[in-house]
């Protein structure tokens, strides 16, 4: 990371060498869920990466759309009036600052409830109800996409019953959290060689997070190696990453993807995720089905609201699963 002094718009927001621009992730596994080969290809990019792209995934194109542009037409509010929807926590608009514990990036977002399959009737933000119907719509689609992800991995990796893992996000209770990220563009170092971290590296705490963006790029994940590839945009697909508490689930065979997003000098990035969790009272633990003979927990046991109190009180950074590793 480097640090430039006298560039007061990004004041506070480290800074990162731009990355190689032909670092694309030339290997990127690309799922078609409409194919039968679907199931296999999910597990194996999942145990390779804890990340791939998903495409024909059945969600309306159209469906997508409207949720972005009601997302460009918030953010492009006055700020005062964006933060009369705020603070983010609980839940609600932050803008700079993510989480609780002094992490920052250039970004501006919309942190959100689900309840069930859509947002809670009774929370206030956003109050355009527009921008309200876009989401419910949406979040209903993706959060059937990731049932079916899920299922598809318990297929993939040979487990019964078919809803193994599906079964934590489709159930009465789970905890689920939709989030719409802002990047803007950020002019003042263009040309300067560096980037502005858009949002820092981390892994999602949650099951899994399924992400759909604008045509910007700026995520990036970590390889197994420890090497950074950049992932193209792609406005049509899902990009899904397999998150800390499947990994614990599936006793480290599927793993946990690393990943950041970097802000662009010149275009914004609009994305959208819909993350999800078990109950908070669902344990975290490998499932039986999956433990070979004599294979024991690579994890100590917990629930998955330790889990999350223990994430939400760690920097973005943090390597939150190594306090829970036996
Ligand atoms: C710094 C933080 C932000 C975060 C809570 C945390 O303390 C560590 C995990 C972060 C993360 C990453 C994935 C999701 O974007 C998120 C909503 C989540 O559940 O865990 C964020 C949290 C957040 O922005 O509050
Ligand atoms: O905005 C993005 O593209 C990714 C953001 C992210 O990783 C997150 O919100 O957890
Ligand atoms: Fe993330």
């Amino acid at each position: 990371m480097v640090v430039l002094a006298g560039t007061p718009a990004v004041d506070h927001i480290p800074l990162l060498r731009s990355p190689d621009p032909g670092d694309n992730f030339s290997g990127m596994p690309v799922v078609d869920l409409s194919r039968p080969g679907a199931p296999r290809a999910i597990a194996d990019a999942c145990e390779r990466f804890g990340f791939f792209k998903l495409v024909n995934h059945g969600v309306a194109l159209d469906a997508m759309d409207r949720l972005e542009s009601e997302a460009v037409r918030f953010f492009s509010l006055p700020q005062a009036d964006k933060d009369r929807s705020g603070p983010a926590y609980p839940f609600g608009y932050g803008s700079k600052r993510i989480g609780l514990n002094g992490d920052m990036g250039w970004l501006e977002y919309l942190l959100l409830a689900v309840d069930s399959a859509s947002l809670p009737a009774a929370s206030a933000v956003p109050s355009c109800a527009l921008f309200r119907a876009a989401l419910n719509e949406y979040i209903a689609a993706v959060r059937k996409v990731a049932v079916r992800v899920m299922e598809a991995m318990a297929e993939g990796l040979g487990i019964a019953p078919a809803d193994a893992l599906s079964a934590m996000v489709a159930a009465e209770g789970s905890d689920q959290v939709f989030r719409v990220n802002h990047y803007p563009p950020c002019h003042a170092l263009q040309g300067l060689g560096c980037s502005a971290t858009g949002f820092g590296e981390h892994t999602d705490p949650q099951l899994i997070s399924v992400l759909r963006s604008n045509g910007t790029s700026g995520l990036q994940i970590a390889l197994q190696s420890g090497h950074w590839v950049s992932v193209p945009s792609d406005r049509d697909a899902f990009f899904v990453n397999v998150g800390d508490s499947l990994q614990v689930l599936t006793n480290g065979r599927f793993k946990s993807v690393k990943h950041r997003v970097v802000a662009n000098s010149l275009k914004s990035r609009v994305s959208m995720i819909y993350f999800g969790g078990p109950a908070l009272t669902q344990r975290i633990a490998p499932l039986p089905q999956l433990l070979r003979e004599g294979e024991q927990s690579l994890y100590k046991d917990f629930t998955w609201g330790e889990y999350k109190k223990a994430a939400y009180n760690s920097r973005l950074g943090d390597n939150r699963l190594a306090h829970f590793h036996r």
